[in-house]
């Protein structure tokens, strides 16, 4: 079951341990993935062509109403992670109550941080610790017209 790439923190820890033990390139992604887009499917098969293993970061509920907004998220934290578990370049997912995902890439100590390029190396959380670590920062060009925020407009419209 797809459902057991759903890890706590300390899990998320010791998984990394035990591939970067094997000489895996672990690469760390974080968001929010409330209503899933092509966009999200093209940037995280991107994002695990960076290296061997793709954990990713998910924003809690609470997390996600606090960047995006009280009427946010649409679809809950327990079905995002499913959501995102069951895609085949997603190796681990674990959920994040923080506002940023600073404390868990400590934690998880990637090889590589990714974002979409919406964001540049210097909004990037967490850019300096993996750099300093002697890792790498990657974007990954955004899928023109694809935002979670546009498919909620269009919903609305629609009715
Ligand atoms: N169109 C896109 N193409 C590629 N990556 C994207 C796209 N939109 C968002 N991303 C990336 O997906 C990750 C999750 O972003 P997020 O969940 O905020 O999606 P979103 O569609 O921007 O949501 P919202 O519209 O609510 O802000 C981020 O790393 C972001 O860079
Ligand atoms: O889905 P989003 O809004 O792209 O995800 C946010 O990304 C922020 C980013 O990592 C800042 O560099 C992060 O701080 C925030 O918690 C969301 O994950």
């Amino acid at each position: 079951m797809t459902e057991s790439k759903i890890l706590t923190r300390e899990q998320a820890i010791e998984q990394a341990k035990i591939w970067r033990s094997e000489g895996q390139q672990i690469v760390f992604t974080n968001g929010c993935f409330d209503i899933v887009h092509l966009g999200h499917i093209d940037y995280l098969e991107k994002a695990r062509s960076l290296g061997n293993k793709l954990i990713l970061g998910l924003n809690t509920d609470a997390s996600v109403s606090c960047i995006k907004g009280p009427l946010r998220p649409v679809v809950n934290e327990y079905a995002r992670a499913r959501l995102m578990a069951a895609l085949a370049f997603v190796d681990a997912v674990t959920l994040f109550g923080e506002p940023t995902p600073l404390e868990l890439i400590e934690a998880v100590q990637p090889d590589v941080l990714v974002k979409g390029d919406d964001y540049t190396v210097a909004t990037i959380v967490g850019a300096d610790f993996v750099l300093a670590r002697g890792g790498r920062v990657e974007t990954v060009a955004l899928v023109p017209g694809y935002s979670t925020t546009k498919l909620i407009e269009r919903i609305k419209a629609s009715y």
